[in-house]
Parts: structure tokens; sequence; C-alpha cells
């Protein structure tokens, strides 16, 4: 799909407000953007993008904020955008392995991105010095906290560089209305045995914020 940057606004939605916070420090003054809160967790993110998307017309949405990243791919305080959006627990268990939505024959547990956009926008951060992972973000409803879920996870999802909790609950909301969708995550703590002491989240959000001042530049062109 080939979108018009030119006369479309954006809505961005994060999980909570600090990240909120994060991408309008990086967006400055430009009144081109919404940014809303989508709450934790995929269901309210949903719930919430729907309504936005119900009051205004936008021409983009991108689900935003920092993630938990896959090892080798994606490290602390770098960015990972999407080049799809998996529901990665949405699904059945079964003796040997998980079954998707996908096999399960109820649809699909993958959003494609707008990916011509995505790569624009990976090729301006890494052009402005940003370390960049271009690759399928997961969204689950259980942060991983194991080393085998994380195992786990990356072997259901090849190239999987991203975990968060929304991503999947905007782009169906915006996958609905036919409005084309984003991921963009800046990596706080690597997906595996959960540490919440060591997350860095303030690296991750001046990630974000970085990320999004370039982000304006690419949408105002
Ligand atoms: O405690 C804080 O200051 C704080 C600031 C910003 C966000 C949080 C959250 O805990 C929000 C949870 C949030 O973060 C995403 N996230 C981050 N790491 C992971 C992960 O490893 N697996 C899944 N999700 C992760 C997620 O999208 C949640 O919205 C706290």
């Amino acid at each position: 799909m080939d979108i018009d940057l030119k006369s479309f606004r954006v809505l961005v939605m994060t999980a909570v407000q600090v990240e909120k916070d994060a991408v309008l420090r990086g967006l400055g003054n430009s009144d081109k953007f919404d940014v809303q809160l989508a709450g934790v967790g995929p269901a309210l993110a949903a719930v919430r993008s729907t309504k936005a998307l119900a009051a205004a017309n936008y021409g983009l949405v991108i689900s935003a904020g920092i993630a938990g990243g896959f090892a080798d791919l994606a490290k602390v305080g770098t960015l990972v955008v999407a080049t799809e959006i998996v529901a990665a627990d949405l699904g059945a268990e079964a003796a040997d392995g998980f079954l998707s939505l996908d096999e399960l024959g109820f649809g699909s547990a993958t959003i494609k991105v707008e990916i011509n956009l995505a790569n624009r926008i990976t090729e301006a951060l890494r052009a402005a010095g940003l370390t960049v992972c271009l690759g399928p973000v997961l969204t689950v409803s259980t942060a991983t906290g194991t080393a085998a879920t994380a195992l786990a996870r990356a072997d259901q999802v090849p190239g999987a560089a991203a975990e968060g909790m929304e991503g999947f609950g905007v782009a169906t909301a915006a996958q609905e209305q036919d409005i084309p969708i984003l991921e963009i995550r800046a990596i706080s703590n690597p997906v595996g045995p959960r540490d919440r002491e060591a997350w860095r989240i303030k690296d991750a959000l001046e990630a974000l914020e970085s990320a999004f001042a370039i982000l304006k530049e690419v949408l105002h062109s």
C-alpha cells in the first residue's frame, strides 16, 4: 500500500505515560501526531485504539514503547522496527508444542506492517547513528520470564526481535479499519529470566525519544 505521507495524521499508542512522554519529547511541536495511552496488554490496547480511531481520521497507526529484546538480535538500548506483528501466545498448547491461531484454522496471529515505510524509517534511524533491528515483534499477554520460554518463542517465530504486550491489539484495531500499522520498540531488557532490577528503562526511553525525533522528519517529508 502506498500512503501519501504529506496529508495524513498519525496515531501513536503507548502503554504507559513515561513512554508517551518520551514519544512527545521526540516529536517536539509537530501537530501531525496524536499520542494516546493504550494501557498494558493487548485487550485494553485494542479497545483504546478502536476508540481513538473512531474519534478522528488517521492514515497511519504506530504501536510504540519499551520491550524485551531477543538475544543477539536486539540489545538493551537499541531499537526494533517490526516487519510483522505476531500474537505469540494466541493459540493452543498441544502435546508436541504450540498451535497458532493459523494452524487451528481460526484466522491469523500475524499482522503485516506497512513494510515500505518500516524500511524507510529503519534506514533513516540508522543514518542518524541509531542501532536498529528490523524483524518480527511478538505480542504476549504474559511477559517471558524464563530461558525456556524465550527459546520456545524464538523458535516459534524465526527472527523474532522483540516482545511487547500491546502491538497485536493496536494492530487489530487498525487492521479492522484498513489503516496501515507500524510497531517501533526500544529495548529495556533481554527476553528471558525475569530480573526487573536489570531493566534499563531510562536508556530505552531515551532511544524511543531519539527514534521519534527522526521519525517525525521522515513522515513530514
Ligand atoms: O517501571 C517503570 O518505570 C516502567 C516504565 C515503563 C514501562 C513499564 C512497564 O512495565 C510497562 C510494561 C510494558 O513494557 C513492555 N515490555 C518491556 N519489556 C517486556 C518484555 O520483556 N516482555 C513483554 N513486554 C515487555 C510491554 O509492552 C508492557 O507494556 C514500567
